[in-house]
């Protein structure tokens, strides 16, 4: 059987990801939220869903060991891969943001050490600015860095706010809008164009659906 394969982060973008196929009828009636499997596949045995880190969702379809995947603006953005980007799905809406102690006068500053979980995107971000940074980079727990002096500024995603907030910070300045996105290996979408059509039909209707 010739599965499309499809990449995506457990949590909060696969939970509603799976929402949006349910719509459609897609449905994966042996997965719960506290299943440790890591490849499922949907009752009518067409689409193969594989989990994998958020970060490693691009990769996954470069190389085309999946054909989809779903995967946030911002690891696109850090990492750059030659894949098609072909939908918004408007999920796992946040800000990449510039965060500090309230007044940090950022465009003032000659040099700022900047904590990261996105060290590109924040280095690209400063160097167009001419400000010189150097980058630490972080894999969590990023609002720390300036709580403990190990940074001026950082930059991270912000949803609610209640991250700085609770920790006496605020955004300084703003990014990009980040969305979920639905991405597609290139050989794949010449070779399964069909299958990654109905998917993308099936994504859509569920958007649709919640609107
Ligand atoms: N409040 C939020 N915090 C983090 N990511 C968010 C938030 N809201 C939406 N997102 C999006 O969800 C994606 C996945 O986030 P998630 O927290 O699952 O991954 P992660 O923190 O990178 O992975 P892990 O928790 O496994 O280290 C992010 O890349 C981002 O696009
Ligand atoms: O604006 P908010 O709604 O508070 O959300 C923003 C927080 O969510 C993310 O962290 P995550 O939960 O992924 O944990 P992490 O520190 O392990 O990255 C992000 O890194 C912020 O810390």
């Amino acid at each position: 059987m010739d599965y499309l394969t499809v990449a995506m982060a457990k949590g909060r973008t696969a939970d509603r990801a799976m929402d949006f196929l349910e719509k459609s009828d897609v449905r994966f009636s042996d997965f719960t939220d506290e299943s440790r499997k890591l490849v499922i596949y949907d009752d009518k045995q067409t689409i193969k869903l594989i989990f994998v880190k958020a970060v490693d969702v691009p990769v996954y379809v470069e190389n085309g060991a999946a054909d989809v995947g779903i995967v946030g603006k911002d690891v696109m953005m850090e990492d750059p891969r030659d894949v098609y980007e072909l939908l918004d799905l408007g999920i796992g809406r946040c800000k990449l943001a510039v965060a500090g102690f309230p007044g940090t006068p950022v465009d003032e500053m000659p040099f700022l050490t900047v904590a990261s979980k996105y060290p590109a995107v924040a280095k690209e971000y400063f160097d167009k600015k001419g400000i010189r940074t150097e980058m630490i980079k972080l894999n969590g727990s990023i609002e720390l860095a300036p709580l403990i002096g190990m940074s001026d500024v950082i930059v991270d995603i912000v949803e609610t706010g209640t991250t700085l907030k609770e920790n006496g910070l605020v955004v300084l300045q703003e990014i990009a809008e980040v969305s979920a996105r639905l991405i597609v290996n290139k050989a794949s979408y010449a070779t399964k164009t069909a299958d990654i059509q109905q998917f993308i039909k099936d994504m859509k209707e569920g958007l649709e659906v919640r609107a």
